[in-house]
């Protein structure tokens, strides 16, 4: 057995040393240049900070979770009126006004993304500009509460320490220190388990779900935290302007942050900085070179901007940056490391299983072997008027392989998506492990022990490969949205150990080269490598494997059948739908048939191969549609 202790650390994560240099530096840079500004450009700086909070909120709520929000100004103005109001109504220090209003944001924002997010893409959208738009309407009407179109003045400035910070400078250096521990926290979320959900969830929410991710409260969490950073930047602006009024806070706002978001990179921290001072110092110039250029102008042209940015240059200037600094290290290093993608599709698999995962399964009640872990009782499943399961009883014990086979269409995939929670069946039951799991949302069956890969491989192709291991060993362990926040010394601990057991994972399945590459660059063959690795990750007690063998070549074949033995001999039971006969007749111990969604016969391979009714199927499918013959080239392990 080979020991994780001396797994090398993995290398994603070797830049961040780097940029949190870069960081500091730029946060030194940013306080020096408040040092000796004007008064005209120390606005300006104030702006670009002010907006780059609710900026950096937007870039974790749609950049990393792919959701769209047009109402961030709704909570940057409640945020501004709720400290604004308890300051001058109620005589409340602004540092506690700020709080609150930060608090009753969160809330609302809860209360609001609940049944908001249950919206997809472009509705997600516009439910979020009627929300604005409502907001706006109450910041305009609701006279004895926001003193109307005009709003009212008299707001307190911040003050510590017997420092009051009422003029731009004093202003600039307090933003300065509050950007900075946002961006710190911004960028904390960005590189943690939240941010890996948050991207898996962008990437395929279906399977992000089928690894145990709760994406609903996911989105929810991130939703909070975006509007929490939009109220930080009201309550903020209020107390430095010291007037309140709607205006600041209209559509056109949502719309600017929207696009400073998607212009300077909606995938990276330092882009949403780069997109706010960018946009915040363009509106200042265009205002200065053409004095007309307001209100509707401004929106047609942020309009254009982003819909120009989204078609053209997605990634953003932080992506175009990103781009050019990786062309001229490498351009410096003369090509040499360029060549790299030459490996077999599945490389020899390690000999070898982690000890952890070992441990942990042999803990696991599964390990008991004979005991029907799965218990599939006259399963149903329609379609409309298509009967794609009909009255299905199976079981499944630990550390036993049950192939399902079948013509195309015989309902295979259909009973792995009811087993996985991905479709609700009709009628009848599916218990495992004692849970009756039919009809329960994939999440929570992933985290009862089932896992599965796809008949159509789901890697996130736009995450490291580790990264797409991590996302499934941190569904049921790891720090949550606070403590991600922080991160503190014990959070980065337990990241290093996930770190090192993703890292054991590639290394099982011989993918330990691929720790820094993106899935979707890697070859048919190591994808499946991927999706096994993930899978195990789960630490599975029932494993769903949809056609792994499809795409593979021989040898490669020959790899997988060698890894699957390695993981029934780890206790785990494995469901195998797959239409290479020969590389089910070796692997399973008991072969279920379906047909047009019914059991025709079931027994180990031997009887299987002899039995006529399997042939008759076989024979008839494939003179029905002489496809099959080309797309079941096992046929020959039937009826031989
Ligand atoms: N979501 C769905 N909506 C409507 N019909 C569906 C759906 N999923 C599957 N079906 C139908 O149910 C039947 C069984 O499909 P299923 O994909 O389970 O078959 P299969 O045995 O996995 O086939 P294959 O070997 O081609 O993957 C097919 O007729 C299919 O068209």
């Amino acid at each position: 057995m080979v020991s994780s202790a001396n797994s090398k650390a993995p290398f994603h994560v070797a830049g961040v040393a780097r940029n949190d240099l870069l960081a500091l530096l730029a946060f030194l840079v940013a306080l020096a240049a408040t040092g000796v500004l004007g008064a005209y450009h120390l606005t300006i700086l104030n702006f670009v900070l002010l907006r780059a909070i609710v900026v950096l909120g937007l870039v974790l709520l749609t950049g990393y979770t792919g959701q769209i929000s047009f109402g961030q100004a709704a909570f940057v103005g409640i945020g501004a009126y709720t400290s604004a109001i308890l300051t001058t109504r109620y005589d409340i220090s602004p540092w506690l006004a700020l709080i609150a209003a930060m608090l009753l944001v969160g809330i609302l924002a809860a209360l609001v993304g609940l049944p908001l997010l249950q919206l997809e893409g472009h509705y997600l959208a516009l439910g979020t500009l009627a929300f604005g738009l409502i907001v706006y309407t109450g910041m305009l009407e609701w006279h004895s509460l926001t003193g109307g179109p005009s709003g009212f003045s008299g707001i307190p400035a911040f003050s510590i320490l017997g420092i009051t910070f009422d003029t731009p400078r004093a202003n600039a250096y307090l933003l300065v220190v509050i950007t900075a521990l946002v961006t710190w926290v911004a960028r904390n979320v960005a590189h943690g388990r939240i941010s890996r959900q948050a991207r898996a969830v962008r990437d395929s929410q279906i399977t992000a779900e089928c690894l145990g991710v709760g994406t609903a409260s996911l989105k929810l969490r991130m939703f909070v935290l975006a509007a929490v950073f939009a109220a930080l930047s009201g309550g903020l602006y209020v107390h430095l302007i010291r007037f309140v009024n709607p205006a600041p806070f209209d559509f056109l706002y949502s719309v600017e942050l929207l696009t400073m978001a998607v212009v300077g990179g909606l995938t990276s921290i330092w882009g949403g900085l780069l997109g706010a001072a960018v946009l915040t110092v363009l509106t200042e110039a265009l205002r200065s070179a053409v004095p007309g250029a307001t209100g509707e102008v401004q929106l047609v042209l942020f309009g254009a901007l982003l819909v120009v940015m989204l078609i053209f240059w997605p990634s953003g200037l932080a992506g175009g940056i990103t781009r050019a600094y990786h062309w001229i290290t490498t351009q410096m290093r003369g090509r040499s490391n360029s060549a790299g993608t030459e490996s077999p599709a599945l490389p020899r698999v390690a000999e070898t299983i982690p000890d952890w995962l070992t441990q942990s399964m042999e803990g696991s009640p599964s390990g008991v072997a004979g005991e029907p872990l799965l218990r599939v009782a006259g399963l149903t499943c329609r379609f409309g008027g298509l009967v794609a399961l009909r009255q299905l009883d199976l079981t499944v014990p630990s550390n036993r392989l049950l192939a399902v086979i079948g013509p195309n269409g015989a309902g295979k995939t259909t009973l792995f998506n009811v087993i996985s929670g991905l479709l609700a069946p009709t009628s009848g039951t599916v218990e495992f492990a004692g849970h009756q799991i039919g009809g329960t949302r994939p999440a929570p069956i992933a985290r009862l022990g089932v896992a599965r890969t796809f008949q159509n491989v789901e890697v996130f192709p736009r995450m490291t490969c580790l990264e797409n291991v991590l996302v499934a060993l941190e569904a049921e362990q790891g720090p949550g949205v606070l403590a991600s926040m922080i991160r503190l010394p014990r959070v980065r601990a337990v990241e290093r150990e996930l770190e090192e057991q993703a890292s054991d994972l590639l290394r099982f399945v011989g993918l330990a080269d691929h720790a820094s590459t993106l899935a979707g660059d890697l070859p048919l063959g190591q994808q499946r490598a991927l999706e096994l690795a993930r899978a195990m990750a789960q630490r599975p007690r029932l494993l769903l494997l949809d056609e792994p063998a499809s795409g593979l070549n021989p040898s490669e074949r020959a790899e997988l059948a060698r890894l699957i033995r390695t993981l029934r001999e780890l206790g785990i039971a494995i469901m195998l739908v797959e239409h290479d006969m020969e590389f089910v007749m070796n692997l399973a111990d008991e072969i279920a048939v379906l047909n047009y969604g019914e059991k025709i016969a079931e027994g180990p391979p031997a009887t299987i191969q002899r039995d006529p009714a399997v042939i008759a199927a076989y024979l008839g499918d494939t003179l029905d549609d002489g496809q099959i013959q080309q797309t079941n080239p096992g046929l020959k392990g039937i009826g031989a």
